[in-house]
């Protein structure tokens, strides 16, 4: 009766989890109180759209469809809507995860890290991870994903793990979903919804938050009748056993008919949204652009230290998370060379295989300032048992990009005071080519600056000339931007030899005191 304890545990909260799972450490335990309230009105949705009858049965599916035709009933403007079909939404708690694999594709050592991904996944998302189950089969099952046998013994785990929720190594087709959920009787959820939660749960700008919530929704769309399904089976299995199914699955149905109209409406909406934002982001590459600011995108795997790498390169101090996706939205970070010429690091937000095809497009962003870039930083966490792998991934989404064939790159093993010497030795052998750091020690990362330094793009006019007193900045421009041969100040002015774009050039050909034939430009 594993079913009973689900719907009652809302009311218990924390205090229970305290004393049934002791093995627990206190701060997982404060995670869950934080968020129980939030759970609790979540559970009571899932458990009615799953088919779950709790204790009170009959009676609180009736009052839950009750409350929903109420809020329909009144349902006024579009935010009751959405929060009915925010109740759709995702919720992980318990999870135990479920991976299907075949020697035919994969290795069983990558079809394990692939699990352990998406439980690194799955705890970013805020869900505990209880088990993880791998099946090694040609293909998946058709009907149930991982054949009705194993899904049977993943019911048992569920059960005795007291977890609410399959997550689904995969992209699970919702006839799938729905068998699985059928055998096991919880929430299965896949691998394409954990990484939307997580990004809806990080996303910060207004841009981001309104193209996760975009993702979402075309993620949910097609789903919905799936949910509707659940709703469906409920009505019958209560026909079967008692009266008065048949009422139920009526409004259900209208309901999921109301929610694809509000669905389809706000993904409208937000579509405009982000069409109306994407012009200033053009405004401020432009004027990245327009001052002649060379740029290096940061690249790379979700956690392999891009953030902590830009601060260790330029001192300033972006979000360092040991968590998957920490960073969600590019970042600008202005440094100098050692020259003291100006340029700018992106850090952009981290890549991870199997990433949503909904989500392509919030990565658009990021995928455009690396085609906006001069140079390209790859990081790879050294440590990960499979750094290739991770290489290979980042750059299948990076070849899509047209402009960035032939731009400088730079391969750079982070992390590497977690690799013993062996292991150092063989990343070496595989790749010549790379840096190899550590953005905690500081290790290698003079080497590395001064060689990413070099690769940026030359100013273009080398320019001679006598600049007067008065116009200083025109000198501090051409420190700034280009790149000073010599500099020689005189009685009659500042001696300038430098290298900058051509329209400093001019301006410093305008001022200069060219009288003799000292003022020259050469391409
Ligand atoms: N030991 C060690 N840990 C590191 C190093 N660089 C980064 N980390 C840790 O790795 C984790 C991820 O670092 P981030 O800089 O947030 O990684 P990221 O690539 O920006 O990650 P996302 O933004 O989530 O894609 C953090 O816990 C860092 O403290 C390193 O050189 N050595
Ligand atoms: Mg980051």
């Amino acid at each position: 009766m594993e079913r009973a304890e689900h719907s009652e545990r809302p009311e218990n909260s924390g205090q229970v989890a305290r004393s049934e799972h002791s093995e627990r450490n206190d701060s997982e335990l404060s995670f869950l109180d934080s968020h129980s309230d939030v759970l609790l009105d979540e559970r009571v949705g899932q458990a009615a759209a799953q088919g779950v009858q709790g204790l009170a049965g009959e009676q609180e599916w009736e009052e839950r469809e009750g409350r929903n035709k109420l809020r329909h009933v009144e349902g006024l403007g579009e935010l009751q809507d959405i929060t009915e079909v925010e109740y759709r939404k995702v919720r992980l708690e318990r999870v135990v995860l479920v991976g299907v694999w075949s020697s035919r594709e994969t290795t069983l050592q990558q079809a394990e890290e692939s699990l352990r991904e998406l439980a690194a996944l799955a705890r970013t998302a805020g869900a505990e991870v209880m088990d993880g189950v791998l099946q090694h089969r040609l293909r998946p099952d058709k009907a149930t994903f991982i054949g009705s046998g194993k899904a049977n013994e993943v019911a048992g785990i569920v059960a005795a793990t007291e977890s609410d929720t399959i997550v689904v190594d995969a992209d699970l087709p919702p006839s799938q979903r729905r068998a699985l959920e059928d055998v096991t009787k919880v929430h299965v959820v896949d691998r394409t919804a954990v990484i939307l939660d997580i990004f809806a749960q990080h996303a910060t700008s207004r841009e981001g938050k309104a193209q996760v919530e975009l993702a979402q929704m075309e993620y949910m769309l097609p789903r919905l009748r799936g949910w509707g399904g659940s709703l469906s089976r409920q009505a019958g299995g209560q026909a079967a056993g008692q009266a008065g199914g048949i009422g139920s699955r009526g409004p259900g149905e209208t309901k999921i008919e109301m929610d694809r109209r509000v669905i389809r409406t706000r993904m409208a909406k937000l579509r405009k949204q982000i069409e109306q934002m994407a012009p200033s982001r053009e405004v401020k590459r432009g004027s990245r652009r327009r001052q002649g600011l060379p740029t290096v995108a940061v690249v790379g795997y979700t956690n392999a230290g891009k953030s902590s790498l830009i601060n260790r390169l330029t001192g300033s101090a972006e979000l360092v998370e040991n968590a998957l996706f920490a960073t969600l939205d590019t970042a600008v970070r202005g440094t100098k060379t050692a020259q003291g010429r100006s340029f700018t690091y992106v850090d952009t937000v981290g890549f991870v295989r199997k990433l949503p095809t909904q989500l392509v497009e919030a990565f658009k962003s990021t995928l455009e300032e690396v085609a906006e870039s001069h140079v390209i930083v790859h990081v790879v966490d050294a440590s990960h048992p499979d750094p290739f792998s991770q290489i290979d991934a980042v750059n299948e989404v990076l070849e899509d990009i047209d402009s960035i064939a032939g731009m400088p790159t730079v391969i750079v093993f982070n992390k590497i005071d977690q690799i013993d010497d062996t292991k150092l030795e063989r990343l070496k052998n595989l790749a010549p080519d790379a840096y190899f750091v550590s953005a905690a020690t500081g290790e290698g990362i003079d080497e590395l600056n001064s060689y990413v330094q070099s690769l940026l793009p030359k100013p273009e006019v080398r320019v001679e000339a006598l600049v007067p007193y008065v116009n200083g900045n025109l000198i501090s421009q051409a420190r700034e931007f280009g790149t000073i041969e010599s500099i020689d100040y005189r009685e009659d002015g500042v001696f300038i030899v430098c290298e900058v774009d051509s329209a400093l050039a001019a301006a410093l050909l305008s001022v200069s005191a060219s009288t003799e034939d000292e003022a020259w430009i050469s391409a």
